[in-house]
Protein backbone atom coordinates (compact mmCIF):
# COMPACT_ATOMS: atom_id res chain seq x y z
CA UNK A 1 0.00 0.00 0.00
CA UNK A 2 1.08 3.34 -0.85
CA UNK A 3 0.27 6.22 0.96
CA UNK A 4 0.88 10.26 0.03
CA UNK A 5 1.31 12.94 2.15
CA UNK A 6 -1.60 15.65 1.30
CA UNK A 7 -0.04 18.73 0.96
CA UNK A 8 -2.30 20.90 3.62
CA UNK A 9 -2.17 24.53 2.32
CA UNK A 10 -0.34 26.84 5.71
CA UNK A 11 1.47 30.44 6.35
CA UNK A 12 4.32 30.37 6.40
CA UNK A 13 6.38 31.60 10.00
CA UNK A 14 9.31 33.45 10.88
CA UNK A 15 11.47 31.51 13.37
CA UNK A 16 13.90 33.91 15.15
CA UNK A 17 17.56 32.76 16.70
CA UNK A 18 18.60 35.25 19.34
CA UNK A 19 21.25 35.06 21.51
CA UNK A 20 24.39 36.60 22.70
CA UNK A 21 27.69 36.27 20.89
CA UNK A 22 29.16 33.42 20.10
CA UNK A 23 26.15 30.96 21.71
CA UNK A 24 25.72 29.55 18.58
CA UNK A 25 22.73 30.86 16.26
CA UNK A 26 25.17 30.27 12.83
CA UNK A 27 26.03 27.24 13.66
CA UNK A 28 22.51 26.27 14.38
CA UNK A 29 21.14 27.87 11.52
CA UNK A 30 23.55 26.33 8.91
CA UNK A 31 22.48 23.22 10.01
CA UNK A 32 18.96 23.71 9.79
CA UNK A 33 19.30 25.47 6.34
CA UNK A 34 21.31 22.38 4.95
CA UNK A 35 18.81 19.99 5.88
CA UNK A 36 15.45 21.77 5.83
CA UNK A 37 14.88 22.81 2.13
CA UNK A 38 11.22 24.43 3.00
CA UNK A 39 12.91 27.06 4.82
CA UNK A 40 15.28 29.81 4.02
CA UNK A 41 17.63 32.33 5.95
CA UNK A 42 16.88 36.32 6.08
CA UNK A 43 19.87 37.48 4.57
CA UNK A 44 20.22 41.02 6.76
CA UNK A 45 21.86 44.14 5.68
CA UNK A 46 25.22 45.56 8.02
CA UNK A 47 27.89 48.35 8.59
CA UNK A 48 30.35 45.61 9.69
CA UNK A 49 33.19 44.52 7.77
CA UNK A 50 33.13 41.39 6.38
CA UNK A 51 34.96 38.34 8.80
CA UNK A 52 36.93 36.04 6.38
CA UNK A 53 35.22 33.75 4.43
CA UNK A 54 31.75 35.56 4.93
CA UNK A 55 30.00 36.56 1.01
CA UNK A 56 28.06 39.22 0.03
CA UNK A 57 24.75 38.55 -0.31
CA UNK A 58 24.75 34.76 1.50
CA UNK A 59 25.73 36.11 4.62
CA UNK A 60 24.94 39.59 4.68
CA UNK A 61 24.15 42.09 2.41
CA UNK A 62 27.89 44.40 3.41
CA UNK A 63 27.00 48.35 2.88
CA UNK A 64 28.72 51.15 4.23
CA UNK A 65 26.61 53.64 6.67
CA UNK A 66 25.25 56.04 3.93
CA UNK A 67 23.54 53.17 2.07
CA UNK A 68 22.13 51.80 5.18
CA UNK A 69 20.66 55.10 6.72
CA UNK A 70 19.24 55.18 3.06
CA UNK A 71 17.43 52.25 3.21
CA UNK A 72 16.36 52.98 6.52
CA UNK A 73 14.76 56.04 5.42
CA UNK A 74 13.34 54.56 2.40
CA UNK A 75 11.51 52.29 4.83
CA UNK A 76 13.69 49.31 3.08
CA UNK A 77 13.59 47.50 6.39
CA UNK A 78 11.20 45.64 8.43
CA UNK A 79 13.39 45.97 11.57
CA UNK A 80 16.62 47.55 12.39
CA UNK A 81 19.20 48.39 14.88
CA UNK A 82 22.22 48.77 16.54
CA UNK A 83 24.21 46.32 17.21
CA UNK A 84 27.88 46.16 18.82
CA UNK A 85 28.59 49.77 17.35
CA UNK A 86 27.31 48.50 13.78
CA UNK A 87 23.87 49.00 11.96
CA UNK A 88 21.95 45.78 11.01
CA UNK A 89 19.09 45.17 9.41
CA UNK A 90 16.54 43.21 7.80
CA UNK A 91 15.16 43.85 4.35
CA UNK A 92 11.52 44.07 3.89
CA UNK A 93 10.67 42.91 0.39
CA UNK A 94 11.63 39.25 0.55
CA UNK A 95 10.42 38.60 3.69
CA UNK A 96 6.42 39.97 2.81
CA UNK A 97 7.04 38.05 -0.41
CA UNK A 98 7.82 34.88 1.82
CA UNK A 99 5.21 35.28 3.71
CA UNK A 100 2.75 35.85 1.11
CA UNK A 101 3.31 32.34 -0.54
CA UNK A 102 3.52 30.31 3.15
CA UNK A 103 7.38 30.14 3.30
CA UNK A 104 8.99 29.81 6.24
CA UNK A 105 11.72 32.16 6.92
CA UNK A 106 14.86 31.83 9.70
CA UNK A 107 16.37 35.30 11.21
CA UNK A 108 19.70 35.77 13.37
CA UNK A 109 18.81 38.28 14.91
CA UNK A 110 19.21 40.64 18.59
CA UNK A 111 16.14 41.49 20.78
CA UNK A 112 15.58 44.74 19.43
CA UNK A 113 14.93 43.26 15.98
CA UNK A 114 12.84 40.35 18.05
CA UNK A 115 10.52 43.14 19.25
CA UNK A 116 9.91 45.30 16.38
CA UNK A 117 8.99 41.83 14.52
CA UNK A 118 7.15 40.83 17.66
CA UNK A 119 4.70 45.05 16.65
CA UNK A 120 4.32 43.63 13.27
CA UNK A 121 3.92 40.41 12.58
CA UNK A 122 2.91 38.15 15.67
CA UNK A 123 1.06 35.67 14.32
CA UNK A 124 3.81 34.09 11.95
CA UNK A 125 6.62 34.73 14.71
CA UNK A 126 8.25 31.67 16.63
CA UNK A 127 11.23 33.32 18.76
CA UNK A 128 14.29 31.15 20.29
CA UNK A 129 16.81 32.35 22.53
CA UNK A 130 19.60 30.52 22.76
CA UNK A 131 21.88 30.19 25.60
CA UNK A 132 25.64 28.83 26.40
CA UNK A 133 26.08 26.17 28.57
CA UNK A 134 28.48 28.67 30.74
CA UNK A 135 29.92 32.05 30.59
CA UNK A 136 33.53 30.07 30.29
CA UNK A 137 32.40 27.97 27.58
CA UNK A 138 30.85 31.36 25.92
CA UNK A 139 34.30 33.00 25.99
CA UNK A 140 35.89 29.76 24.69
CA UNK A 141 33.86 29.84 21.49
CA UNK A 142 34.58 33.48 20.63
CA UNK A 143 37.91 33.14 20.72
CA UNK A 144 38.15 29.78 19.18
CA UNK A 145 36.12 31.38 16.19
CA UNK A 146 38.82 33.37 16.16
CA UNK A 147 37.17 35.93 13.49
CA UNK A 148 37.34 38.94 15.70
CA UNK A 149 40.13 40.82 17.24
CA UNK A 150 40.58 41.12 20.75
CA UNK A 151 39.10 43.91 21.56
CA UNK A 152 35.91 43.30 19.64
CA UNK A 153 35.43 39.29 21.41
CA UNK A 154 35.80 41.72 24.93
CA UNK A 155 32.60 43.80 23.64
CA UNK A 156 30.86 41.07 22.95
CA UNK A 157 31.42 39.26 26.33
CA UNK A 158 31.02 42.72 27.85
CA UNK A 159 27.09 42.76 26.08
CA UNK A 160 26.31 39.40 26.67
CA UNK A 161 25.03 39.31 29.98
CA UNK A 162 22.40 42.35 28.61
CA UNK A 163 21.17 40.10 25.88
CA UNK A 164 20.79 36.98 27.97
CA UNK A 165 18.99 39.44 30.21
CA UNK A 166 15.75 38.80 27.39
CA UNK A 167 15.35 35.21 27.53
CA UNK A 168 12.43 35.57 28.85
CA UNK A 169 10.85 37.47 25.98
CA UNK A 170 10.98 34.34 23.60
CA UNK A 171 8.80 31.23 23.20
CA UNK A 172 11.41 28.52 23.42
CA UNK A 173 14.79 28.29 24.91
CA UNK A 174 17.81 25.92 23.71
CA UNK A 175 20.92 25.47 26.07
CA UNK A 176 23.91 25.37 23.33
CA UNK A 177 25.81 22.45 25.12
CA UNK A 178 25.84 19.71 23.24
CA UNK A 179 25.43 20.97 19.28
CA UNK A 180 23.45 17.52 17.64
CA UNK A 181 21.30 18.23 20.88
CA UNK A 182 20.62 21.35 20.09
CA UNK A 183 19.95 21.15 16.29
CA UNK A 184 17.55 18.21 17.29
CA UNK A 185 15.74 20.74 19.40
CA UNK A 186 15.82 23.25 17.01
CA UNK A 187 14.06 20.95 14.42
CA UNK A 188 11.83 19.53 16.48
CA UNK A 189 10.40 23.08 17.79
CA UNK A 190 10.20 23.70 13.79
CA UNK A 191 8.25 20.62 13.23
CA UNK A 192 5.77 21.43 16.27
CA UNK A 193 4.84 25.23 14.70
CA UNK A 194 4.56 23.55 11.44
CA UNK A 195 1.64 21.69 12.83
CA UNK A 196 -0.14 24.46 14.49
CA UNK A 197 -3.77 24.37 13.41
CA UNK A 198 -4.07 27.84 13.06
CA UNK A 199 -1.16 28.46 10.84
CA UNK A 200 -2.95 25.58 8.41
CA UNK A 201 -5.20 27.50 6.32
CA UNK A 202 -6.11 24.68 4.30
CA UNK A 203 -7.71 22.43 6.82
CA UNK A 204 -11.19 23.35 6.85
CA UNK A 205 -11.35 22.63 3.24
CA UNK A 206 -9.85 19.24 3.36
CA UNK A 207 -11.69 18.35 6.45
CA UNK A 208 -14.99 19.11 5.08
CA UNK A 209 -14.02 16.92 1.95
CA UNK A 210 -12.45 14.11 4.38
CA UNK A 211 -15.85 14.10 6.14
CA UNK A 212 -17.59 14.45 2.62
CA UNK A 213 -15.60 11.12 1.14
CA UNK A 214 -16.52 9.50 4.53
CA UNK A 215 -20.66 10.09 4.54
N1 LIG B 1 27.36 23.39 20.92
C1 LIG B 1 28.57 23.86 20.61
N2 LIG B 1 29.66 23.32 21.15
C2 LIG B 1 30.90 23.79 20.86
N3 LIG B 1 31.16 24.83 20.02
C3 LIG B 1 30.08 25.41 19.45
C4 LIG B 1 28.75 24.97 19.71
N4 LIG B 1 27.90 25.75 19.00
C5 LIG B 1 28.67 26.64 18.34
N5 LIG B 1 29.98 26.43 18.59
C6 LIG B 1 31.14 27.20 18.09
O1 LIG B 1 31.14 28.45 18.77
C7 LIG B 1 31.56 29.50 17.89
C8 LIG B 1 30.45 30.57 17.83
O2 LIG B 1 29.31 29.99 17.20
P1 LIG B 1 28.40 30.82 16.18
O3 LIG B 1 29.25 31.60 15.24
O4 LIG B 1 27.42 29.86 15.64
O5 LIG B 1 27.71 31.82 17.23
P2 LIG B 1 26.70 33.02 16.98
O6 LIG B 1 25.71 32.98 18.09
O7 LIG B 1 26.17 32.97 15.61
O8 LIG B 1 27.64 34.29 17.15
P3 LIG B 1 27.43 35.80 16.61
O9 LIG B 1 26.23 36.35 17.28
O10 LIG B 1 28.69 36.48 17.05
O11 LIG B 1 27.32 35.75 15.11
C9 LIG B 1 31.84 28.86 16.54
O12 LIG B 1 33.23 28.63 16.42
C10 LIG B 1 31.06 27.53 16.61
O13 LIG B 1 31.69 26.52 15.81
N1 LIG C 1 18.29 43.49 14.94
C1 LIG C 1 19.09 42.82 14.12
N2 LIG C 1 20.15 42.15 14.60
C2 LIG C 1 20.91 41.46 13.74
C3 LIG C 1 20.64 41.43 12.36
N3 LIG C 1 21.58 40.67 11.75
C4 LIG C 1 22.39 40.23 12.73
N4 LIG C 1 22.00 40.70 13.92
C5 LIG C 1 22.60 40.44 15.23
O1 LIG C 1 23.80 41.19 15.37
C6 LIG C 1 24.67 40.52 16.29
C7 LIG C 1 26.06 40.47 15.73
O2 LIG C 1 26.10 39.70 14.56
P1 LIG C 1 27.52 39.31 13.88
O3 LIG C 1 27.20 38.63 12.60
O4 LIG C 1 28.26 40.60 13.71
O5 LIG C 1 28.20 38.40 14.87
C8 LIG C 1 24.07 39.13 16.53
O6 LIG C 1 23.39 39.18 17.78
C9 LIG C 1 23.06 39.00 15.43
O7 LIG C 1 21.98 38.17 15.79
C10 LIG C 1 19.50 42.15 11.89
O8 LIG C 1 19.19 42.18 10.68
N5 LIG C 1 18.77 42.83 12.79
Amino acid sequence: MTSEQPRIERRGLLLVLSSPSGAGKTSLARALLDTDPDIRLSVSATTRKPRPGEVDGEDYWFVDEAKFKAMIEADEFLEWATVFGNYYGTPRAPIEAAVSKGRDVLFDIDWQGTQQLAERMAGELVRVFVLPPSGEALEARLKRRAQDPDHVVAKRMAGAAAEISHWAEYDYVIVNGDLGESIAGLKAILAAERHKRERMTGLTAFVRDLQAALT
